[in-house]
């Protein structure tokens, strides 16, 4: 599970997270939902001690993220962000091998783990062997999933990971995510902006404005009863975008 208390970040004059808690418990998918610039990154990044939080204390399943733990945090995390931040000189297969190479596994071992997951994530096998230049966006979102996904992590961190595809590939992937963290039973923090996305994948939703949580729970439950004309506007400008 992942756990804030009191966490809280600033640039300078700029306060990009008031001091925050959150906790997303085990196998739970969590929404982080605002708009542009209301902390939902500086968040997450946090969990992952990307972002050095000004105070507080973060946790994922009871260790203390600090210096000496991010490494070994960040190895059980998965982390996707938007475009999938893949590396263009590697191959699908070369990107999604990357860290599994680097703790020794056998060419078997790894291939026998990426066709497990290219089944799951519904990329086609000849994909793998292409440079993210040659794939859609789709694929390479699907590549960057894989990525996340292929040591097995105990939490998922997923910042926007379907934020630039065209509707319908959208659709289509965010069905098949909310697919394939059911089925692993992953921790999920997911950061979006689009309401139909925290529908489809989230439990929870947390909604951000001005680097506060202003609202927390169910999604219909904040549709039905938003607790601030923030949150009142965010829900009704994509109301449509509901169930
Ligand atoms: N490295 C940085 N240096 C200075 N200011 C920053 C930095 N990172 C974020 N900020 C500021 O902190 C605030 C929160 O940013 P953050 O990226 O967390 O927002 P967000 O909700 O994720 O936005 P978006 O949806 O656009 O990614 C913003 O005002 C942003 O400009």
């Amino acid at each position: 599970m992942i756990q804030l208390h009191g966490v809280a970040k600033r640039y300078g004059p700029t306060v990009a997270l008031h001091p925050t808690d959150l906790a997303v418990g085990r196998g739970d998918v969590l929404a982080l939902l605002g708009t542009s610039g209301s902390g939902k990154s500086t968040l997450l990044r946090a969990v992952l001690r990307l972002v050095v939080p000004d105070a507080g204390m973060v946790a994922v399943d009871g260790v203390e993220v600090t210096d000496a733990t991010a490494l070994e945090v960040r190895r059980r995390a998965g982390y996707v962000i938007q475009g999938g931040g893949l590396f263009p000189h590697l191959t699908a297969r070369g990107n999604a091998g990357l860290l599994p190479r680097h703790l020794g596994w056998s060419d078997a071992r790894l291939d026998a783990r990426l066709a497990e997951l290219a089944e799951l994530a519904r990329l086609a096998p000849d994909t793998l062997g292409r440079f993210p230049a040659e794939l859609s966006g789709g694929q390479r979102q699907r590549v960057a999933l894989l990525r996340a996904l292929v040591l097995s992590p105990d939490v998922l961190l997923l910042d926007e990971p379907l934020g630039a595809l065209d509707p319908v590939t959208r659709d289509g992937l965010q069905r098949d995510l909310a697919g394939i963290v059911a089925d692993l039973g992953t921790t999920v923090l997911l950061v979006t902006h689009d309401l139909r996305e925290a529908a489809v994948l989230a439990d929870r939703v947390a909604v951000m404005d001005g680097g506060r949580i202003v609202q927390r729970g169910r999604l219909e439950e904040i549709a039905d009863a938003p607790a601030t004309p923030f949150v009142e506007a965010f829900v009704e400008a994509q109301r449509y975008a509901l169930p």
